[in-house]
């Protein structure tokens, strides 16, 4: 092996280009670099990272100098041909680049310069490599200072899983740690050390006060100076005087993780889920890879048809792969798989640090966990031999990336079933439009559960229409009905699950004299009011501001808020049932690690009997003490300008009221509606969704839309508005140039919310059916759009957009 050469896909920013460069593999590398590994090159010069794709053994006839691959960053290839392969197909079907496709599939820790060392795992080795370690069994890998001899003998160990690169991560969340306060005074010492107290030591007596009050309970530093109003200054004060002590405690992390979980066997199948059973598992062992779509209602059992299939994958030597919505990745889910699968799962969310993700995709890596339970991204996860995919919720909209790539984790689930040679199972009880329609021509094997488990029907489902209720009282959230409703349940000790469509709705200062309202200075959206943080923010950028006290306009006092918050509706309930206990639910709520399994689990242990709040509720809960569920505004996903607004609105409040009567106890669902007569409403009442479905595609058909058309959308955006239509229209003539009579081209317009961040949007949309040449302009496209930055033009172009808006 006298030369080498390696295709190198780069990461240049505003260069981009999916093309690779070649470069010459130095000779102390030669042999030792392969496909899938990362490098760092010269590029003009910048050194950057990249991706070699290929290997090559004779020197390209070029007439320029090969430069030299300047490190190797991998002992051992991070992404297998599956991925490479992947990546190439991503590229063209979502319009990207190469560099963001093979980036995504790696956990953002590798996307990092962390520093790295090369572990030793196994004592299977002789003396002489036993040297190269030191008595941590580590070295540090930095591929410019080892010699050649030794880079050959760590890349061997590594491909005979001897040992691993590991990426030193800083992540303060392994080791972050909280302040706790306990007292260290009783009843009478507390009264003793008050009488001690100067007249004026106001704060030392609130603090005193306030350790009397939590006795012998332990409290974070935070939630105390929230309780008291004291300063951090204060408590410290009181640690000098000996009245209470500060600790600090490590901060609980993973919710999941060192929860004890029983093992639990698995159900007696009914017929039906006997039957889809059987079809699957036919399907992993004949090595088929067939999509089947699994339509079943609420609680029908459709979990546990999963979990039989992921033991059948597993018996059968293979792997699975179960993703869901990053919503229902609950607890409750993690903790039904983990509970029959025990140690082999591995579960990757948001809610892992960078550190923890890399540790879950390396326990993948390196084969430790068969299962994969994960949100959208998970559909990368490095598995081997999978036997099974799972896509619950298939409908979800979230499974849809927004940024480079813009894939669709459904997508990728099926191109990787056809890799893999395995049966793929969307699962739904709303399936969307797609996949149904696809069933129904037979690309995909339809299965069905039309019943509950528990053998009730389906909850009763109650419509209010709130065009009376507000005749009868204006400004009330919640209708009479609707809290009859509630008292009856509490009374019965039964729990209630309020749900508040939030989409684009939000609680929004308006003055009652001149009508301002108060806008984002960035963006042409309202600020939201947020009571917690008394301020009022920008859902899009983060603008933050204090709440008006007086109209900035017309300088009005009337200046008042509207629209039915979270916050608002918690008061409104509180107010009318004094007793009760609320859990709030939304995103000001959850956005502490762990707080929406907390959450949960408090709902659980009925230590609450209210759960209100956004979609977010929606989604996989399985409670059996719940019997009332009720949608405070069914309308607001109604009401958007989509065309799959009421696809949205029947999916949701079917799911929402999918979770009332599970168990041995008859659900029952009340909606509030404006529109009580719209199909999507009236079907959701009955639950039908075999009917939605033929009205909805006989909507689409005469719109236009999908599943019968094909849809791409085009967006550009930019910091000066005349630029950014312009080029928008200069692609709509270049379009119309490419495209034959039968696709359409909706505008070129603004986007309904044209700026955000300070930066101006338009789009164009394209429907149609067939159209040879599209692709190969619209990649074009995305190639010259870099020419542009000079004016700062961003363009995107996404392939079957979930919005138009
Ligand atoms: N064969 C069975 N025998 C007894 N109980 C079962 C059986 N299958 C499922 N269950 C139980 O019935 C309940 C509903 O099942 P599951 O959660 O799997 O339904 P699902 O269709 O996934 O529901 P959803 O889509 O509403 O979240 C669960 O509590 C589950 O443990
Ligand atoms: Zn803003
Ligand atoms: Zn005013």
């Amino acid at each position: 092996m006298s030369e080498q050469f390696a295709e190198v896909i780069v990461d240049v920013p505003s260069m981009q280009t999916n093309q690779p460069y070649t470069y010459a593999i130095p000779t102390e590398w030669i042999g030792q670099v392969f496909p899938g590994m990362r490098v760092i090159v010269p590029f003009g010069k910048r050194k950057i990272l990249g991706f070699t794709t290929k290997i090559l053994s004779k020197r390209p006839g070029v007439s320029f100098k090969i430069k030299e691959i300047e490190e190797v960053l991998d002992l051992t290839p991070v992404l297998n041909t599956e991925m490479l392969e992947m990546a190439s197909w991503l590229a063209k079907w979502t319009f990207s680049f190469k560099i963001s496709c093979l980036q995504v599939m790696l956990p953002a820790a590798m996307r990092a310069s962390y520093n790295k060392t090369i572990k030793l795992t196994s004592t299977d080795v002789s003396e002489e490599v036993k040297q190269l370690f030191d008595e941590q069994n580590e070295v540090k890998f930095d591929s410019k200072e080892l010699s050649a001899d030794v880079f050959k003998k760590l890349s061997k160990l590594s491909r005979e899983k001897k040992a691993e690169v590991i990426y030193q991560v800083h992540d303060r969340a392994r080791t972050k740690k909280v302040t706790v306060i306990k007292s260290l005074l009783n009843t009478q010492e507390v009264q003793k050390q008050k009488e001690l107290l100067r007249v004026n030591a106001d704060k030392l007596r609130l603090l005193l006060d306030f350790l009397g009050k939590i006795g012998s309970q332990i409290l974070t530093q935070k939630d105390a100076i929230k309780k008291t109003g004291l300063s951090a200054a204060v408590f410290t004060q009181g640690e000098k005087k000996g009245w209470l002590k500060k600790e600090k405690v490590e901060k609980y992390r993973d919710p999941y993780r060192d929860a004890e979980i029983k093992r639990t066997k698995p159900k007696q199948l009914k017929a039906a889920q006997q039957k889809a059973v059987e079809r699957i598992d036919h399907s992993i062992v004949q090595q088929q890879d067939k999509v089947f779509l699994l339509q079943g209602v609420t609680g029908s059992g459709k979990t546990e048809v999963y979990l039989y299939t992921i033991a059948c994958a597993l018996k059968n030597k293979q792997t699975a792969l179960m993703l869901v919505p990053e919503i229902s990745l609950t607890p409750q889910m993690v903790r039904r798989v983990k509970s029959r699968f025990g140690s082999n799962v591995a579960v990757l969310h948001s809610g892992l640090s960078e550190g923890e993700k890399y540790d879950e995709w390396r326990r993948i890596e390196r084969n430790d966990a068969t299962v994969v339970v994960g949100a959208r991204s998970a559909v990368f996860a490095p598995l081997e031999n999978i036997g099974i995919i799972i896509m619950d919720e298939e409908h979800e909209t979230s499974y849809k990336q927004e940024d480079m790539p813009e894939y669709n984790a459904r997508d990728v689930a099926i191109k990787r079933g056809s890799w893999h040679h395995c049966p793929v199972v969307l699962g739904s009880a709303t399936p969307s439009l797609e996949s149904r329609a696809r069933a129904q021509k037979g690309v995909y094997e339809w299965l069905r559960l039309d019943e509950r488990i528990n053998g009730q029907p389906l909850p009763e489902v109650q419509l209010i229409d709130m065009r009376q209720e507000l005749k009868r009282a204006p400004a009330v959230d919640i209708s009479t009905p609707l809290l009859d409703a509630i008292k009856q349940r509490l009374e019965q000790k039964e729990q209630v699950v309020l749900m508040l469509n939030r989409r684009g709705y939000s609680s929004f200062i308006m003055c009652r004299e001149c009508g301002f309202v108060l806008k984002c200075p960035n963006c042409d959206i309202s600020l939201t009011l947020h009571m917690d943080s008394h301020s009022m923010k920008c859902h899009y950028c983060g603008h933050e501001e204090p709440i008006p006290r007086t109209c900035p306009s017309c300088q009005s006092k009337k200046i008042r808020y509207y629209g039915t918050g979270t916050e608002k509706v918690e008061q409104e309930l509180q107010q009318l049932l004094p007793e009760t206990k609320i859990l709030r639910m939304d995103v000001d709520t959850t956005r502490r690690k762990g707080a929406h399994a907390k959450l949960l689990r408090q709902f659980g242990n009925k230590e609450a009997d209210i759960l209100l709040g956004t979609q977010m509720i929606a989604k996989g809960l399985d409670f059996p003490d719940v019997t009332l569920v009720g949608v405070l505004n069914a309308d607001t996903s109604l009401s958007l300008p989509n065309f799959r607004s009421a696809e949205r609105t029947f999916q949701l409040l079917t799911q929402v009221s999918g979770r009332a009567g599970r168990a041995d106890k008859l659900g029952q669902v009340v909606i509030q509606t404006f529109n009580p007569k719209h199909y999507a409403i009236q079907l959701a009442k009955k639950q039908n969704y075999e009917k939605f479905f033929g009205i909805e595609m006989n909507m689409r058909h005469r719109g236009g839309y999908p599943p019968y058309f094909f849809t791409t959308q085009i967006v550009t955006s930019g910091p000066n508005e005349a630029d950014v239509a312009k080029k928008m229209f200069e692609i709509d003539g270049q379009l119309k140039q490419v495209l034959s009579s039968q696709a359409v081209i909706l505008g070129p317009t603004p986007k309904p919310i044209m700026r955000i961040n300070n930066q101006f949007y338009y789009q164009l949309v394209i429907k149609y059916k067939k159209e040879p040449e599209l692709d190969a302009f619209l990649e074009d496209l995305l190639l010259n759009s870099q020419k542009e930055a000079r004016q700062k033009l961003k363009l995107k172009i996404d392939r079957d957009p979930i919005d138009f808006i």
